[in-house]
């Protein structure tokens, strides 16, 4: 119930939609996010109107910057209303007050702070606003940060539920990565600062750091954790230098107790925002909370990143992910598989871990893409199916290998000189090394038979082509050499 004086509570928390609506306006989305949405209304008592808003901070700030304007705009919404007041209330109380929407998103007044004390509440100390209930409550729903937060759920990107520790293979190519994650999202103290993740394009990292702010938020709901991508992060303070509200945007990131930043290497080569990530994250270390980053690169290796941010950067633990191999694709494809409840012949799974090398994310996707077209013209997965649908990603992931590279293995497997790939001599010793060594060509790379002949010395494509039906009949007969060119094949393939 709103504490009510002269006027009707419903009647007041109309004019309240109202003055909210204008100051909106008059202030712009930016300015009105960081500073004003927090606003609650908590009554009115002898023709001053009391607002409250979570933090000392901020109600310093609001009234130092705002209280006129409000209380003119009161004023012409209501000539009883003398002054305005602003009060703190905690984060606990203003829930009951505001949930998770202002009294502008909505028809009905809310209810203050249930012993009506808000004013007298202390302000929290940042660390502790940052544990207030609301915060649980609105990470419940998905969303990541708080309503109390100030502008925090404008900030922090939401997490995918399907980024978990349980949904990550883990194998030898990411191990390390992985067990550093866990042990951030496990500790109860800081292990290491920061944790810095890298590794190409779509290998886990993102899904590593959604995995630890799940973990750390199911262990300790009350944490405030921020997770976003450095562009975002630019983006913020950019919008900060430009609304003059660099204050709230230091306040929000220096009161966390969990930073994540995504992808940093988009912070190379902007200056201002750099100077600001450095002093954020020397502020978050030095306070002994804990920094979470990814990259494309090592730190060393981050270009437009000053040398000092770079050094820095590397002092807690670097943990690289390795572009995948054969075992652990498969071991993804089968998880995915089992996690759709789809049946996949494993002639396929094993196809698509040997041809698609390039990432995860497009191993899933193609993954998602033959699941797709089976339940679309309702026939099961076959290899002939997936190779069908899969054509334009399987030719785009065949340029991987060279057949240099081919000609190279396969003659240190079989222990004879590379020459002898393009050589004109005939015996069985090196014959059949090179008729392996086309055949691999054949099926690791996206030359026609022609181009592959012209590698091997210049012969004709026919040749490859009995090269590639011999290898095919020797694989169908002899276990052992089939076995040794699967071996072969799956070494070429990473
Ligand atoms: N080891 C793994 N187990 C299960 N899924 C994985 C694994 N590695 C990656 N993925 C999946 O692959 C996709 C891409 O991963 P993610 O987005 O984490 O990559 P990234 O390294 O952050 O890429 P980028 O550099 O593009 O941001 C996601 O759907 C993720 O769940």
């Amino acid at each position: 119930m709103l504490e009510s004086g002269c006027e009707g509570a419903g009647e007041l928390a109309e004019q309240w939609a109202r003055v909210r609506g204008r100051l909106r306006t008059e202030v712009g989305e930016a300015a009105f996010r960081s500073w004003l949405k927090p606003l609650t209304l908590v009554g009115d008592r002898d023709g001053v109107v009391r607002m409250a808003v979570p933090t000392r901070f901020m109600r310093d700030w609001v009234s130092g910057n705002y209280a006129d304007r409000i209380r003119a705009l009161w004023k012409s919404e209501n000539p009883t209303v003398g002054g305005v007041e602003i009060v703190v209330a905690p984060p606990a109380q203003k829930t009951a007050a505001s949930q998770d929407a202002g009294p502008m998103d909505s028809d009905q007044p809310r209810e203050p702070a249930p012993n009506g004390a808000a004013q007298t509440a202390p302000a929290p100390a940042p660390s502790e606003r940052a544990h207030g209930t609301a915060g649980s409550a609105a990470n419940d729903s998905g969303l990541y940060e708080t309503p109390e937060s100030g502008g925090f759920d404008d900030i922090s990107a939401p997490l995918d539920p399907r980024f978990t520790f349980e949904n990550f293979v883990v194998g030898k190519p990411n191990e390390l990565a992985y067990a550093a994650a866990r042990r951030v999202g496990e500790a109860d103290a800081v292990p290491f600062n920061p944790l810095f993740l890298y590794g190409g394009v779509g290998l886990g990292k993102t899904h590593l750091m959604h995995a630890i702010a799940w973990h750390i938020r199911a262990r300790s709901p009350r944490k405030k954790i921020i997770y976003l991508s450095a562009e975002k992060f630019m983006y913020q303070f950019v919008r900060a230098l430009r609304t003059k509200n660099t204050m709230a945007f230091k306040e929000q990131f220096r009161s966390v107790d969990v930073l994540m930043i995504d992808d940093v290497q988009f912070i190379g080569g902007r200056e201002a925002t750099q100077e600001e990530f450095f002093h954020t994250f020397n502020a978050l270390v030095d306070q002994n909370r804990q920094v979470v980053i990814s990259a494309d690169k090592s730190p060393s290796d981050l270009e437009g990143v000053e040398e000092r941010m770079r050094s820095r950067l590397g002092w807690g633990l670097v943990a690289d992910i390795h572009p995948t191999t054969y075992e652990l694709r498969l071991s993804i494809l089968q998880a995915k598989a089992e996690e759709m409840g789809v049946a996949i012949p494993a002639k396929v799974t094993e196809f698509l871990a040997h041809k698609i090398t390039s990432n995860v994310r497009e191993l899933e996707g193609a993954l998602n893409r033959i699941v797709a077209h089976a339940t679309l013209v309702g026939r099961s997965i076959t290899l002939e199916t997936t190779q069908d649908v899969l054509h334009d990603v399987l030719r785009a992931n065949d340029r991987r290998v060279t057949i240099e590279e081919i000609q190279k293995k396969v003659a240190q497997h079989y222990n004879v000189r590379v020459s002898d790939m393009s050589s004109a001599r005939r015996a069985r010793a090196v014959a059949r090394p090179r008729q392996v060594a086309m055949y691999l060509a054949k099926q690791l790379t996206a030359r026609s038979l022609p181009e592959i002949g012209r590698k091997f010395g210049g012969r004709d494509h026919t040749t490859v082509m009995h090269a590639v039906r011999k290898v095919d009949e020797l694989r169908a007969t002899d276990a052992a050499f089939a076995e040794d060119v699967d071996l072969l094949k799956r070494m070429l393939e990473g």
